[in-house]
């Protein structure tokens, strides 16, 4: 058993929206294949995996460094003890030789688009879903069923407040029971103007997340949790620089609501400092790591271990990044939920096809590995690489 080839190809993913600080007009998915000889249903496995939107395309440094280390590896120290399967943990060792700690950069990204091909390969071997292989390897229960949320709320040309009070009307129609909206691309007050619109519009049927996407310095984020804290928000996301653990440890004493951050956190330590010092609540904060930006699943684990030792149950993380992966973590390890963005960044983000959004939740199918097979216009552009 080994894997023969692993190819990469840079996608494009733009559209003309912005947060509050980039617009997608140049956004752009590393979609990866890891092609391996084992069959099964007479069909050659191969695990697919692609890149969270927010970073660019990483071809340059999976076809330069990544690729190449796990392709010159000895195949049987890539397997697992009983030589049965792949093996993601050993996968995840050859990929990182000669790479020091710390300055993480996007070689996270690179690395955990590979993973997800790795885990979608793994799974697929053994014939089950991605969310069962987990919960089974960690001793606990599946839950297919898993909160989703509706991420949208973009500033793009044109659009006015009744155009963003449609597109949170067309959510909650398809069944979510939380919705998210961009701020701190506009001043204050037309954010509050923004707020109050989709506040209006979608009444009791559903809660409102806002995202600030690290826009705003201390001064700003106290000015907006001023405003922000007399509505009953989801959460105030990703408030100051990801890195500003300071900042956002001084927000718990002007937000009481619940805070969430941690898209742009991309290893453990990361994590485990946001956790140190950020003065994150347990009790009511969400913490949004993506596998796919942030070393894969491998790591995460990692990720998940260090917030058990700090007192985090995994069921404060709703991650970042509307991928199938993330689904298959939540429904296997019992996080919180996953978010969706229903009208963007297709075919990738999504569910697979026939599954609907009932009362803000999604069942998933018992399909082979991630469930990339089940959503036709993605598995389309995966075969398209290498099949
Ligand atoms: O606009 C983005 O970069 C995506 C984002 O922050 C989110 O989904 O929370
Ligand atoms: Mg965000």
């Amino acid at each position: 058993m080994r894997i023969v080839d692993i190819c990469e190809v840079t996608k494009p993913i733009a559209s003309p929206i912005r947060n509050a600080y980039i617009d997608f007009s140049r956004m752009t998915a590393s979609l990866v294949a890891v092609v391996t000889d084992v069959e099964r249903d007479g069909r050659r496995v191969v695990g697919y995996g692609f890149n969270s939107n927010g970073r660019y395309g990483q071809g340059g440094l999976i076809r330069e460094r990544f690729r190449d280390r796990i392709l010159e590896a000895d195949p049987a120290s890539l397997l697992n003890e009983a030589g049965s399967n792949l093996d993601a943990h050993r996968i995840w060792a050859a990929m990182m030789q000669n790479e020091k700690p710390g300055g993480h950069g996007e070689r996270s990204v690179a690395v955990g688009t590979i993973d997800m091909a790795v885990w979608d390969a793994i799974a697929k071997i053994e014939e089950k879903p991605l969310f069962r292989l987990l919960a089974e390897r960690k001793g606990v229960e599946a839950d297919p069923r898993v909160f989703v949320y509706a991420a949208g709320g973009y500033y793009y040309p044109g659009k006015d407040d009744s155009a963003l009070r449609k597109e949170m009307r067309g959510y909650v129609e398809r069944g979510y029971t939380v919705v998210k909206m961009k701020i701190g691309g506009a001043s204050l007050a037309e954010d509050q103007r923004r707020v109050e619109a989709v506040l209006a519009e979608i009444g009791d049927e559903a809660r409102l997340a806002v995202d600030a996407n690290g826009r705003f310095d201390l001064e700003t984020a106290i000015a907006y949790a001023g405003m922000l804290r007399t509505y009953p928000l989801f959460w105030y996301e990703e408030i100051g620089d990801p890195l500003d653990y300071q900042l956002q440890a001084a927000m718990a004493e002007f937000y009481p609501g619940p805070m969430a951050t941690g898209e742009n956190l991309f290893s453990h330590q990361d994590a485990r400092n946001l956790i140190r010092y950020g003065g994150m609540r347990p009790d009511r904060d969400w913490l949004q790591f993506d596998c796919a930006l942030s070393y894969g699943l491998v790591e995460y684990l990692r990720t998940l271990d260090v917030l058990d030792r700090l007192g985090w149950s995994p069921s404060r993380c709703i991650p970042h990044g509307g991928h199938q992966m993330s689904l298959n973590i939540a429904a296997g390890l019992g996080l919180g939920g996953n978010e969706s963005y229903p009208d963007l960044f297709q075919p990738y983000g999504g569910f697979p096809d026939g599954v609907t959004v009932e009362e803000g939740h999604i069942v998933m199918p018992e399909l082979p590995g991630i469930g990339f097979e089940g959503k036709s216009d993605l598995i389309a552009v995966m075969r398209a690489l290498a099949e």
